[in-house]
């Protein structure tokens, strides 16, 4: 783990059972609290990308906004907000998929990006991938490619990164937590 990693995950908070049972959410708010993880995580995420190809970033609502916003600032690209249900006015394209603690229904404002465009997805957590999944589809929907679904933390057990690859979607995050602890 480089220092980078450690550090940023020293400022992530496991909450046990919350919000359901069983479930060991990763609070970032901690690492929102202080400046140099916060920094630390754009400036990374501003290092891997600022010589890729991208057309446009799409945020995710609402964690991947916090993210994405201040990279689509740096990286100077448009940014795509992919929102929950009922809150883009139309016209929208809808998808819905499972959660670890529930189902939810991501949306995308009809003609986000142009086809051909190359998309880069940002939120805060992969973990089932259900939500980078649905937004990639909602994205290839309006004819985009998906450059890369990019998050701070992975969360392998859960197989949302593997889901994701085994589509031919390139993941990458920043650090990981294995297991439950
Ligand atoms: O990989 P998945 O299993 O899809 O889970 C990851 C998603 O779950 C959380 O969002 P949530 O719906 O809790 O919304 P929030 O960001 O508004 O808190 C998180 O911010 C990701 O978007
Ligand atoms: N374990 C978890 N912690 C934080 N956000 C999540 N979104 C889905 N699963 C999560």
């Amino acid at each position: 783990m480089s220092v980078d990693e450690i550090y940023i995950k020293a400022n992530i908070k496991a909450v046990h059972d919350w919000p359901k049972e069983g479930v060991v959410f990763r609070d970032i708010t901690p690492l929102l609290q202080q400046p140099k993880p916060f920094r630390m995580v754009i400036d990374a995420l501003t290092q891997r990308y600022i010589n890729h190809e991208i057309d446009r970033i799409a945020a995710i609502d609402s964690r991947g906004f916090l993210i994405g916003s201040v990279l689509a600032y740096n990286l100077n690209k448009p940014l795509i907000l992919v929102r929950k249900k009922d809150k883009l006015p139309p016209p929208v394209i809808s998808e819905s998929y499972e959660l670890e603690y529930g189902t939810a229904t991501v949306e995308i404002q009809k003609g986000s990006c142009n086809k051909g465009d190359k998309v880069l997805i940002i939120d805060d957590i992969i973990a089932t991938g259900g939500t980078m999944m649905a937004a990639s589809t909602l994205l290839k929907s309006q004819g985009a490619e998906i450059m890369e679904a990019a998050a701070i933390i992975d969360l392998p057990d859960l197989n949302g990164s593997t889901r994701l690859q085994n589509l031919g979607i390139g993941v990458y995050s920043l650090c990981a937590f294995e297991d439950e602890n």
